[in-house]
């Protein structure tokens, strides 16, 4: 190794050991380089070198001034680089005696040799340390994924990905360092011209993107009371705003905690519940608009093309279990039961979506989760919660809602965009925020809910269960009304 390659590496162990030690502050650590330099000095002065000293210091005392006072631009530009060279040099180095202590490498009885999967690769990849082994044979994608755990904390990382490749023969580990989702950020209203109909923008994700869900994906969005339900909820809303002005959008919101939730943001909604039968009627209504809609587009188009006579419609249900669990009317919640089931099967194609939002992800709960194509965790109770929502998969490749912090609202898991599982938070959406959105981007219309209210002396309809089959509740022309289907 030549002397600058010695020097260099030199200097980097200084500078580790320097943020090693940031705990102690920097008043000993100067403390420290001044007694080194006036030993230093005092050594080379004797020796008849008076400039060396200032040669000597004059570069640490540059970096000492640079850390103090653009502490950001140090942290990236010195301290991170030396992090990344240094982990990567050393997982190199360690790769076999890591692989064996975490219980990926073979012993072989014959001649008691050790077998390693290979290190193919071994990279950063913006903030994360990406590696490629080559499984031994017999090892399986699932064997990394089970040493995930011991793997992460083998290089002292926040979070480890096992991301196996489309066949499952292989995998990368993927180790985030640090953790950028940590401080939350504020959500802002919408611009004027932001109409996205593919994509909703929610937040961000852990590699530092715009974190961005498929909008037209009926979504079950679950987390623990405080998980930050709302930001999502908001998020979405907020990332249609423009499009619901433009009359390309209808949102239809249920809130059944008597509109505390979605009260803020009224004038965004076309059609608005907040009681069981007022969001019974309207999902009935809706379920007879999409399969009229359906209808018309058999043999014209598979996917419906949003227009403002045929916006997209998009149902916005906080708190599900009060809709379709917990209705003390056993009438009310069957049909709930059914009209959201029916609009969840047949809703995609015609341009029908349901945005949900839940705290208990239990089948018992809702028993038509499987319905539901796309689902996001945020902090969630246990493990089997997180496989509920997620799947098992995701959990052993690192999907662990349940090991969110509660001082963490907004932070989940979701499905990227490249189809893999990605940490992500989401921004934070204050009430000033909703306001100003619900009065810059107000629906152009809103269908208000008729029930049908008993004629004197007419008897009360009877329960679902003795009529059949029911009829819609309201004339033609309402129920063309909803979606503007007219
Ligand atoms: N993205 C976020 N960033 C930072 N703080 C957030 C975020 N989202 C929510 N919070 C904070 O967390 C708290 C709980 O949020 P929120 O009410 O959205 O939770 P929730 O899941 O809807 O809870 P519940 O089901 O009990 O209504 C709020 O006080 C809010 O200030």
């Amino acid at each position: 190794m030549s002397a600058l390659a010695w020097s260099r590496r030199g200097a980097e162990e200084v500078w580790w050991w320097l943020s090693r030690t940031a705990g102690y502050g920097w008043r000993h650590k100067r403390l420290l380089l001044v007694g080194g330099w006036a030993v230093l000095s005092s050594w080379l002065l004797d020796l008849g070198w008076p400039w060396l000293p200032l040669l000597v210091v004059s570069p640490v005392l540059v970096l000492l001034v640079w850390e103090r006072w653009w502490p950001v631009a140090f942290q990236v530009q010195v301290t991170d680089r030396l992090f990344r060279s240094r982990t990567r040099r050393w997982l190199r180095r360690r790769w076999a005696s890591v692989m064996e202590a975490c219980g990926l490498a073979r012993r072989l009885p014959s001649n008691q040799s050790v077998q390693v999967p290979a290190l193919v690769g071994l990279a950063w990849e913006g903030s994360q340390l990406v590696a490629s082994p080559r499984l031994l044979t017999g090892q399986t994608v699932e064997d990394f994924e089970g040493a995930a755990e011991r793997l992460r904390v083998a290089l002292e990382a926040n979070r480890l990905r096992v991301i196996a490749d489309p066949a499952a023969t292989g995998c990368r580990l993927v180790w985030s360092f640090g953790d950028p989702l940590a401080a939350a950020f504020a959500w802002p209203v919408p611009e004027d011209q932001a109409i996205n109909l593919e994509w909703l923008t929610l937040g961000r994700t852990e590699d530092g993107q715009t974190w961005r869900l498929p909008l037209r994906v009926s979504t079950l969005v679950a987390g623990s009371t405080g998980a930050g339900k709302g930001s999502v909820l908001w998020g979405t809303v907020l990332s249609l705003a423009p499009a619901v002005r433009a009359g390309l959008v209808q949102l239809h919101g249920v809130d059944l905690k008597g509109g505390m939730e979605l009260g803020l943001g009224k004038p965004l909604f076309t059609r608005y519940a907040t009681d069981a039968g007022e969001a019974v009627i309207m999902l009935e209504e809706a379920v007879t608009a999409c399969e009229e809609r359906a209808k018309r587009l058999a043999g014209n188009s598979r996917l419906h093309a949003p227009t403002t006579d045929e916006p997209l419609i998009i149902f916005v249900i906080d708190e599900l279990a009060s809709l379709v669990a917990y209705l003390p009317d056993r009438d009310l919640l069957k049909r709930a039961e059914a009209a959201l089931s029916r609009l969840l099967s047949i809703g995609r194609a015609p341009g029908f979506y349901v945005y949900a939002f839940l705290q208990d992800p239990r089948k018992e709960t809702v028993r038509m989760r499987h319905l539901f194509t796309q689902s996001m965790g945020l902090r969630l109770r246990d493990r089997e919660e997180s496989a509920m929502v997620l799947g098992d998969g995701a959990v052993a490749s690192g999907a662990a809602c349940h090991k969110i912090h509660r001082s963490m609202p907004g932070v989940g898991y979701a499905v990227g965009e490249d189809g893999l599982i990605v940490k992500v938070r989401a921004g934070f959406v204050a009430d000033d925020t909703i306001r100003a959105t619900a009065a810059r981007f107000p629906t152009p219309v809103q269908v208000p809910i008729v029930q049908a209210v008993p004629d004197e002396g007419e008897e009360a309809p009877a329960p679902a269960a003795a009529r059949a089959p029911r009829k819609p509740r309201t004339s033609r022309r309402r129920t063309e009304n909803v979606g503007a289907d007219s």
